[in-house]
């Protein structure tokens, strides 16, 4: 079974009168330690099938299955349980707490799940190793640049160890330089820590750097050209050939 399985999955809003439906019997399936990009036109449908799968948002039909449970299915309360424990978000503009120091932000969604104080300062620690902070530690976010601010931010997605690290336009607020580090240090979560990861990015160059690329083309997945089966059965026997 793979990490991820989005089964013919629909998500409609209503507006006004109008039903919109940016996802149409859409099917994924992510392996683990699969960077997935996902491209497409504003207004596409891309944050949504990016919320459904962190279980923020709720499809209108369909199922998703993440490490073998069917997020569909869960109530509200029990939503919220699993994307503390699953979910690491990388928000675009980082939104890190301007009254906590980088070390606080990071250790935020550890207070969310059952630990020792010894575990989470050791878990803290690493994943600012690992974004290469740990002398910033003490620093606020006004205290540090906007690719700082970014990397305490990727190191609050990767500290709870999730199952996949989803990422929203984590680029789009940064210079080109910027943006290369950032995207270096994503290249370094997912090979070095071998961390499952999922981006929605504008950003041609953001996209082309990972290692499957997925577009969302009239409600519907394209990958590298052919349309993704919404039989998710279909899709497997695709890759396999
Ligand atoms: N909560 C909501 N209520 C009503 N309509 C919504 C809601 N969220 C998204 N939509 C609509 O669904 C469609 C898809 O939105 P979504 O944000 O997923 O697109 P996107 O591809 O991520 O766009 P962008 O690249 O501009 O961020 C849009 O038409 C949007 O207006």
């Amino acid at each position: 079974m793979s990490l991820v399985e989005v089964s013919n999955v629909t998500k409609e809003y209503a507006n006004g009168d109008e039903t919109i439906r940016p996802l149409d019997g859409v099917s994924l399936t992510v392996e683990k330690g699969d960077y997935v990009s996902l491209m497409g036109a504003s207004g596409s449908g891309k944050s949504t099938l990016l919320n459904l799968i962190a279980g923020i948002d709720r499809a209108t039909s369909g199922n998703i299955v993440v490490a073998d449970t069917d997020i569909t299915k869960l109530s509200r309360g029990k939503l919220a349980d699993w994307r503390a424990a699953h979910i690491g978000y990388i928000f675009q503009t980082h939104n890190l707490i301007p009254v906590l120091t980088a070390y606080e932000n990071v250790e935020l969604p550890l207070l969310l799940l059952p630990m020792s104080p010894a575990e989470r300062r050791k878990r803290v620690e690493i994943a600012l190793e690992a974004v290469d902070l740990t002398s910033r530690a003490t620093h606020y976010p006004r205290q540090m640049s906007g690719g700082q601010e970014q990397r305490v931010g990727i190191a609050r997605a990767i500290v709870a160890n999730p199952t996949v690290v989803v990422a929203d336009e984590p680029t789009g607020s940064l210079d080109d330089e910027t943006t290369e580090q950032i995207l270096q240090l994503l290249e370094r979560v997912n090979n070095e820590l071998g961390m499952t990861l999922l981006m929605v990015t504008h950003d041609a160059e953001a996209g082309s750097r990972a290692k499957r690329r997925i577009r969302l083309e009239r409600s519907r997945l394209v990958e590298n050209g052919t349309a993704i089966p919404t039989d998710p059965g279909q899709t497997a026997k695709l890759r396999s050939a």
